[in-house]
C-alpha cells in the first residue's frame, strides 16, 4: 500500500465518463491506491487528495461543463498535485486503434492545471440521452457505447504505477500538501 489518496472526477451528462471513472478508481484501489470517485461539480476542496484523474465528456470540443469549472475553480491545488486527465468523446472505434489527441480547448486546461497526461477514451450515446442535439443523434442509430475497457485499465495502471513509482523515489517530498 502506498496510502495515496486519488480522487477521480468526472464531467458527465449522460453517465458514460462517470462509468469511464469508475473503473479508473477501481483499477487504481486494486493497484493498492485510496480512490475515490467524485462529480466534479461536487467537489471544492482538494486538501484530502494527493493526486486527481480528472475527466470530461466532450461536446462540441469542448469537457462537459462540470469538469470545465472543476479545472479553472481549482486551478492553483490542482497545479500542487500530480494530475491526469481524459477525455471521452469519440462515438467510433478511432480512440481504440489510435491515440487521439486533446481537443485545443482541452489542451489548454491540462496545460493551465499542469497534469501530467492526458488520453482520450471512446465515448457512448445513451439511446435516450439527455439533450436536443443528443436525442436526435440517437434516433439516427448512433447510439452505441464504443467505451474499450481494456484500454481503460491499462491506463489506469499506468497512473498508478507512475504514482506508485513517484512515493518510493529517492528524495521525494512525499504525497502534495495543500499550501493554500
Ligand atoms: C451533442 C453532442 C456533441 C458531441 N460532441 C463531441 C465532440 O465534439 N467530440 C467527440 O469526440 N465526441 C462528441 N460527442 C460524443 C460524447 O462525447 C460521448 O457520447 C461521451 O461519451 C458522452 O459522455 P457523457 O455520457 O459522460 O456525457 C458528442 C455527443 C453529443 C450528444
Amino acid at each position: 500500500m502506498t496510502g495515496q489518496r486519488v480522487l477521480v472526477a468526472y464531467g458527465s451528462l449522460n453517465g458514460a465518463t462517470a462509468g469511464i471513472a469508475e473503473e479508473i478508481a477501481a483499477i487504481l484501489e486494486k493497484d493498492g491506491l485510496a480512490a475515490e470517485v467524485r462529480s466534479a461539480a461536487d467537489v471544492d476542496d482538494l486538501s484530502a487528495y494527493d493526486a486527481v484523474v480528472l475527466g470530461g465528456g466532450l461536446y462540441a470540443g469542448r469537457w462537459q461543463h462540470d469538469a470545465r469549472r472543476f479545472a479553472r475553480r481549482l486551478k492553483a491545488p490542482l497545479r500542487e498535485r500530480p494530475v491526469w486527465c481524459f477525455s471521452s468523446g469519440p462515438l467510433d472505434a478511432s480512440a481504440t486503434q489510435k491515440e487521439i489527441p486533446p481537443t485545443r480547448a482541452v489542451r489548454r486546461a491540462v496545460s493551465r492545471i499542469e497534469a501530467r497526461g492526458h488520453t482520450t477514451f471512446g465515448g457512448r450515446l445513451d439511446p435516450h440521452p439527455e439533450g436536443r442535439l443528443a436525442r436526435s443523434m440517437a434516433k439516427r442509430g448512433m447510439a452505441h457505447d464504443w467505451r474499450d475497457f481494456d484500454q481503460i485499465r491499462a491506463w489506469a495502471h499506468t497512473v498508478a504505477t507512475d504514482l506508485r513509482r513517484q512515493s518510493r523515489a529517492p528524495g521525494d517530498a512525499g504525497p502534495a500538501v495543500d499550501k493554500r
